[in-house]
C-alpha cells in the first residue's frame, strides 16, 4: 500500500458566489483533469500553512480568510490522498496563475467544466448543499401560517427546508410534506423529510433527514438523492461519514428555547467534534443569521434552525 499524501486545497469564492477551478497541465498525473487549487503539505506545515502557500506560490494570491471545511481520502494509483478542504472565504492580489493549463470561475449549483479529479465528485456535491436550512414547526404554528412563512422565507433566498413534525398525523404530515415540496420546486430548494424515507419519496422530496435513533439502527444508505442525519457526539457523526451521509447535523450548539434544558456544545467543541470529517456539518441549536460567520469559522457548513429561518423581525 503506497504512503499517505497530506494535501491541502481551497474552494476560492470570487465576489459573484462563483468559485475557482483549475486545469491540470500537461505531464502530471490525470492531465487535463480540474481541481481545486492547492498542493502537498510539507513536512512540518500545518494543512492550513501549506493552502496558503500554494496559493501564493500557484496563483499569486494572499489569503485573508480560511475555514476548515471537509477532509476526504482517495486511493489513486499512484498514491493515497487525504485531502484538507478550504473555503478561502477572502483573498487579495491578482490572480496569476503558474501551474494550471487553465482556470475557471463555476457556479456552485451546475458547474461547467470537466472531467473532474475522480476523488471531488463529493466535494461539488458538498458544495451544492445551502448553506441555511429552515426547519419547519407547523404542529406549533399552524399548517397555514407554516406555509406562509415558508413562502417569504423562499421569497428572500432559503434553498433547503428540513419538513419536520413530531406530533402531526400521517395524512396531515402527507398533505404538508407535498405543500412544502410544491412551494420549494419552482425556488430551486431542496426538501428534506425527517424520519420518514418512504414518505419523501412518496411526495417528491429530494431525501430523508434521520433522527440519532434512525442512524443507529441504520443498515444501509437509504436511495435517495439527499441522505442527512442529525448528530450529538462524535460516534454518530462518524457513523454518518461510515454510510456515506451527505451532511449532519449537530448541535445544541447554543441554548434553544424550543429544547430548554438541553446540554449544550459551544464553538470550541463543535469545532473538534466537526474536525476532519468528510461531509458537511451544519450548526444547530439557538442560531440565528448574526452566527454565520461563527459557525463558518468553526468548521460548519451553514446553519440548521428552527425559530430564527420563520422569524420575519
Ligand atoms: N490540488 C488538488 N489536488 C487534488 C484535488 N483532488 C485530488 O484528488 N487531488 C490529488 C491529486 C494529487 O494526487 C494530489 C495533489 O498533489 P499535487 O497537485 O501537489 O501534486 P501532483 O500529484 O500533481 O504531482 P507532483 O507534485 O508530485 O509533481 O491530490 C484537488 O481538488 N486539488
Amino acid at each position: 500500500m503506497s504512503k499517505r499524501v497530506e494535501v491541502a486545497a481551497g474552494v476560492i469564492f470570487g465576489g459573484d458566489g462563483r468559485f475557482l477551478l483549475g486545469q491540470r497541465a500537461p505531464d502530471t498525473f490525470y492531465a487535463g483533469y480540474w481541481e481545486f487549487p492547492g498542493g502537498k503539505v510539507e513536512p512540518g506545515e500545518s494543512p492550513a500553512d501549506a493552502l496558503v502557500r500554494e496559493l501564493d506560490e500557484e496563483l499569486g494570491i494572499r489569503v485573508r480568510v480560511l475555514r476548515p471545511w471537509i477532509t476526504r481520502e482517495h486511493l489513486y494509483e499512484h498514491a493515497h490522498v487525504r485531502l484538507h478542504f478550504f473555503e478561502v472565504a477572502d483573498w487579495e492580489g491578482e490572480l496569476r496563475d503558474h501551474v494550471h493549463s487553465a482556470l475557471s470561475w463555476e457556479p456552485v449549483d451546475a458547474p461547467e467544466v470537466g472531467p473532474m479529479l475522480p476523488a471531488n465528485g463529493p466535494i461539488l456535491k458538498a458544495l451544492r448543499l445551502p448553506r441555511w436550512m429552515g426547519i419547519t414547526h407547523a404542529t406549533d404554528i399552524g399548517v397555514a401560517r407554516q406555509l406562509e412563512l415558508l413562502d417569504a422565507a423562499l421569497a428572500s433566498g432559503l434553498r433547503l427546508v428540513q419538513v419536520r413534525e413530531p406530533g402531526m398525523g400521517a395524512s396531515d404530515l402527507c398533505a404538508f410534506a407535498a405543500a412544502v415540496v410544491k412551494r420549494a420546486r419552482p425556488r430551486g430548494a431542496l426538501v428534506v423529510v425527517n424520519g420518514n424515507a418512504e414518505l419523501a419519496a412518496e411526495v417528491g422530496a429530494d431525501g430523508v433527514h434521520l433522527s440519532a435513533a434512525q442512524l443507529a439502527g441504520l443498515e444501509a444508505r437509504p436511495a435517495l438523492e439527499w441522505v442527512g442525519a442529525s448528530c450529538h457526539t462524535r460516534a454518530e457523526l462518524e457513523r454518518a461519514a461510515g454510510f456515506g451521509l451527505d451532511y449532519a447535523v449537530l448541535g445544541a450548539v447554543l441554548p434553544t428555547a424550543t429544547h430548554p434544558g438541553q446540554p449544550t456544545l459551544g464553538w470550541e467543541r463543535f469545532a473538534e467534534l466537526v474536525g476532519g470529517l468528510p461531509m458537511p456539518v451544519l450548526a444547530l441549536g439557538g442560531l440565528r443569521r448574526a452566527d454565520m460567520e461563527r459557525a463558518r469559522a468553526a468548521g460548519a457548513h451553514g446553519i440548521a434552525a428552527i425559530r430564527a429561518s420563520w422569524d420575519q423581525s
